[in-house]
């Protein structure tokens, strides 16, 4: 995937910053087409929560938040990780939304929640990682896949490229060292447990082996003109 991705950037057809907008264009266009937000009388304005991590998975989230705000949903971002330290494409995405709205750390997650009633979200996006998973999801993030996965932050997910915490070679979720029989169960949060998973170009072997079904929900292929 990368190098299809290379190969199309150095031709010169396309820019990194064009294939990260129609990816992201690509997941809110699904979004607005499932009507994954039920705005109705009692919930006028369907409400997301975009989960953004340090790569371009993260700038994906921040092309999808800005465009789900321009079709009028209630958007909320939050970041893992330094802007600052953003690759440029993420980067510029996250300072184009920054104009719409804040950039809230993950950190403060918890605390953000902390009076929010149940179910406060239509929606979590999950743009926290993507091929470039290298390791076990950190401790914030299960946090939040932990509360996805009980049923009380969100009515549904849509993951970005690949659910987080699962490896898009192999579709196995990257457990800690200190699990390495994997006995934890799914509910640590892991891994994100998502209802659709928009992927880019062709489905990866992740989405189709191991746990990779599971997690993914129903995978939309979608082409972003690579
Ligand atoms: N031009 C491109 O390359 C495009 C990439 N796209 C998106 O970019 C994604 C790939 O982006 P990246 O290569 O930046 O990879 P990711 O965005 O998946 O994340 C990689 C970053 O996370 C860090 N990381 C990995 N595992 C971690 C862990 N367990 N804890 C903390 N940090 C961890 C890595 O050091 C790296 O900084 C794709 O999945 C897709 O969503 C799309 O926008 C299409 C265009
Ligand atoms: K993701």
């Amino acid at each position: 995937m990368r190098a299809v991705e290379q190969a199309a950037i150095a031709s010169g057809r396309v820019t990194g910053l064009e294939l990260m907008e129609r990816a992201g264009r690509a997941v809110a266009d699904v979004i607005t087409e499932r009507r994954l937000g039920t705005s109705n009388d009692t919930n006028p304005t369907a409400r997301a929560l975009v989960i953004c991590g340090p790569g371009n998975n993260g700038g994906d989230g921040f092309v999808v938040a800005r465009l789900l705000h321009i079709r009028g949903w209630q958007v909320d971002v939050f970041l893992y990780g330094d802007p600052d330290t953003l690759p440029p494409d993420a980067k510029v995405n996250h300072d184009l939304w920054s104009v719409l709205g804040p950039v809230h750390p993950l950190a403060s997650f918890p605390a953000f929640c902390e009076p929010l009633a149940p179910l406060p979200f239509d929606l979590l996006v999950d743009a926290a990682f993507g091929i470039g998973l290298t390791r076990p999801l950190p401790q914030e993030f299960r946090t939040v896949f932990t509360h996805l996965s009980s049923g009380e932050l969100a009515r549904s997910c849509v993951a970005i490229d690949i659910p987080s915490g699962l490896c898009a070679d192999t579709g196995t979720v990257l457990r800690p060292a200190a699990d390495p029989a994997g006995r934890w169960p799914a509910a640590e949060g892991l891994a994100c447990k998502a209802d659709l998973t928009v992927t880019f170009h062709t489905a990866k072997p992740g989405h189709l082996t191991g746990d990779g079904p599971r997690y993914c929900g129903t995978v939309i292929v979608k082409d972003i003109g690579l």
